[in-house]
């Protein structure tokens, strides 16, 4: 039995997480971080909890002395360093994997998209970085073709507002967003420079946020060195992902509710242009599952050695 420690838990990858894990036979969850919520029983947030587990405030050090197998970070942006110095200090041999962007460029740390990047190189990994949705979705559509490529790839996201997380900021607060669809970091996002270094090819990002709560669908808009058939075009993603479990090709355009409560993504609706030298297509997933919690599972059981999918589908 791996035992996981969650940090974080209380957010909405956090809750997720604990279904996941809950549903595994091989993995158990055995504390759940957050501080909004010490003392409460876990299954106040997510009913899928065991009996008993209660969330507790931990700090780096707590964390770090429970010697918990892994250890799962799912805290904002710019919050994962001071668990990672204290684990690194005292457990060091605990395997992270660390759902925020902070250690995405730190060629020490196993980017984990086992779909693109292989699984061999998760096995035994001690320090994964877990991509998030946009930039699962944005590389699931790029990769397969990413040597036909002129030019950067043009990708518009849309995502529901869950993505913004559980701290109060424009993105999330439903008034604002009522009947209106939000666009934001339209230069420079950072999950634009994320795809660009892992694809090894430039891309361009649109990111918006709108009313609905989870799910997202990112538009591939791409240009072609050379013309390229809508059979050939189709066939790549074929060959791409033919075995994939978690990933289900469609000639229909997929929508936002394709993508939402699943735990994989959708990605077709291949349309080429005249001349065959631009294409588009789509990807819906759920930001919460294969854009983070899924993703997160995925990446701790390939490390770990455990079937990949367990609790996941
Ligand atoms: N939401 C999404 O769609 C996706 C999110 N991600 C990434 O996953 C991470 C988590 O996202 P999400 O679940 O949405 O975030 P939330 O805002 O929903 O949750 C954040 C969690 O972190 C805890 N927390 C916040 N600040 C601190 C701190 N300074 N120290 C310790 N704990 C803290 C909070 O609990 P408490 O305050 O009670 O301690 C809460 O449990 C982020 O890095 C995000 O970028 C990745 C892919 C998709
Ligand atoms: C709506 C919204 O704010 N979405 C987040 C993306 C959530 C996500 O993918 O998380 P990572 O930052 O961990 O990749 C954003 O644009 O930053």
């Amino acid at each position: 039995m791996l035992t996981v420690g969650l940090v974080g838990a209380r957010g909405h990858t956090g809750k997720e997480l604990i279904a996941i894990l809950s549903r595994r036979s091989d993995m158990e969850l055995v504390f759940a971080s957050s501080r909004a919520m010490a003392g409460e029983p876990v299954s106040n947030l997510a009913p899928e909890a065991r009996d008993g587990l209660t969330f507790e405030a931990m700090g780096p050090q707590d964390v770090a002395a429970r010697g918990a197998d892994a250890v799962i970070l799912a805290l904002p942006n710019g919050e994962a360093a001071p668990y990672v110095a204290a684990i690194e200090a005292a457990a060091p041999g605990t395997i992270l994997v660390d759902l925020s962007a902070d250690y995405r460029f730190d060629g020490s740390w196993a980017y984990g998209l086992p779909e693109l990047y292989g699984r061999e190189r998760l096995k035994g990994a001690a320090r994964i970085s877990n991509p998030g949705c946009y930039a699962t979705a944005g590389q699931l559509c790029v990769h397969p073709v990413r040597d036909l490529l002129s030019g950067p790839a043009h990708l518009f996201g849309v995502s529901g507002y869950s993505g913004a997380g559980t701290t109060p900021s424009r993105k999330n607060d439903l008034e604002a967003l009522r009947d209106n669809l939000m666009p934001y970091s339209l230069t420079g996002h950072m999950h634009e420079r994320e795809m660009s270094r892992h694809l090894a090819h430039e891309v361009r990002f649109s990111p918006h946020v709108a009313a609905f709560f989870r799910g997202i669908t990112l538009t591939a808009q791409l240009n072609f060195a050379a013309p390229v058939t809508l059979e050939a075009l189709k066939s790549r993603y074929a060959e791409a992902y033919g075995g994939e479990k978690l990933i289900r090709l469609s000639d229909t355009i997929p929508e936002i509710r394709d993508g939402q409560d699943i735990p994989g993504a959708v990605i077709g609706g291949w349309s080429v242009g005249e001349g065959g030298r631009n294409a588009t297509l789509v990807c819906a997933l759920d930001n919460l599952l294969k854009g983070a919690a899924v993703q997160a599972v995925q990446n701790l059981a390939l490390a770990a050695g455990l079937e990949e999918l367990g609790g996941i589908s």
